[in-house]
Parts: C-alpha cells; structure tokens; sequence
C-alpha cells in the first residue's frame, strides 16, 4: 500500500501540486517547521505530516507530481496514482484541500496540455478534490514573479471553469508568495474553513 504511516489525526489539510511550485515552503511558512526545501525537483516523495494547533489537526504536503527532470514518466505517473489515492482514502477527514500552483508559469502550462489534448494536472488535480467532496482552495505561489496580477488570476480562474472575475473567488483563489511570507489570503481562506466545518459539527450535535 502506498503512503503508509499516516498518524491518527482528525482533521487534516492537504497540500498537493506539481513538483516544484514551492509546496514545502509554503508548508514551512504555515506550520513554523523547517525542512528541505528547493534545489532538486521531485525531493517530496512521501507525504510530511506536521501537527498545527494541537494534536487532533494535521498539514500533509503530499509529493509533487508532473515533470522531475531525472525521473521516469512511469514513475511519475506512480507518484501522481499514490497522490489520487491517498485523498480519494483519506476524504472524509481532510477539511481543506489546497491544490498550489505557480502563478507565473500555471497558464502556459495548462494551455500546452490542452493544445496537446490532454488533461493538464492541475485543472484534473482541481476537479478530482472536488469529485471527492473536497472544495478545492488554490494557493497561487510565486506572485513575486508575476507582473500582471489580476489578468493572470483571471486567466487561472477561466481555465478552472470559475467564471472571471477572480476576486469573486476569495475563498478559492489565494495569490501568496511563500518565500517571503505573505500567505495572508490563504491562511484566511483556511480559517474560514475552520470556522464553516466546526459550525456544521455543531448544527450536528444539535440536530
Ligand atoms: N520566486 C519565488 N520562488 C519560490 C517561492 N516559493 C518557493 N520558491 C522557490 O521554488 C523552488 C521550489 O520550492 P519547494 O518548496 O522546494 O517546492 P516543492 O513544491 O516542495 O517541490 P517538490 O519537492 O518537487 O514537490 C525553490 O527554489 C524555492 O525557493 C515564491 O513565493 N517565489
């Protein structure tokens, strides 16, 4: 079984995208751990869990997939079924699904797929977290790099099917840049989470 060793958590947030869009530091900047991070594509080839706020919460940076120069396509094609599979078993206790993408690079790289009549990663890895009753939130990362901010979130926001414009999306669509910190956006968007996921274990109770 791929992916074993998964603490014994309740709720848990998940951390998926291609490889190198910045998922550990990202995870660094929202749990206070440091780890590896950078250099060589592909380094996350297990899930990390780090507990956040107490012991019953838990981030897992799940192993990044698509392109790793140095690695196989059939075990990159593992590696994103190991990914699939992990969320499609875990479902029910994983309270937000966050899908990072790099903002300077995400549209071209979905439009080359499409030309090429594929299913770009991201814009599946989007619709499965929502099959599987997650509400996808977006990190858009590398906003450092990105010149035209609101036509790309726009762009972004067309492919994803999100009728433009972005700002419609606050909940969703999360325009950070994890290597100097500013995750505001995100770090709001999850909180609201929280706040919707413990009102509903509450109406529960109550009913
Ligand atoms: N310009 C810029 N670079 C960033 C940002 N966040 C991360 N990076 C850089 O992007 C590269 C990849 O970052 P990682 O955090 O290792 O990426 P990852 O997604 O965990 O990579 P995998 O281990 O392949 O899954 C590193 O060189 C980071 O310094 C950002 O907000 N802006």
């Amino acid at each position: 079984m791929p992916f074993e060793n998964r603490p014994d958590r309740g709720d848990e947030v998940v951390l998926v995208g291609r490889s190198n869009v910045g998922k550990s530091t990202l995870m660094r900047e929202l749990t206070g751990h440091s780890f590896d991070t950078g250099g060589k594509p592909g380094v996350t080839r297990q899930p990390n869990h780090y507990d956040w706020a107490g012991p019953d919460f838990m981030f897992t940076d799940l192993p990044g997939f698509g392109f790793m120069s140095g690695v196989e396509e059939g075990k990159r094609e593992q590696i994103k079924t190991d990914v699939v599979r992990y969320v499609e078993a875990n479902a029910d206790d994983i309270l937000a699904g966050v899908l990072v993408v790099d903002g300077k690079a995400v549209i071209d790289i979905i439009d080359r797929h499409r030309g090429n009549g594929d299913i770009p990663h991201d814009v599946e890895m989007f619709h499965f977290l929502q099959d599987v009753g997650i509400d996808p939130i977006v990190a858009v990362n590398k906003m450092d790099k990105v010149d035209d901010r609101d036509e790309r979130l726009d762009e972004l926001c067309d492919r994803l099917g999100l009728f433009p414009p972005w700002q419609q999306y606050q909940e969703t669509i999360c325009p950070i840049t994890a290597k100097t910190g500013s995750i505001e956006p995100l770090e709001s968007a999850l909180a609201q989470r929280f706040r919707d996921a413990k009102r509903d274990e509450l109406l529960q109770f109550v009913s």
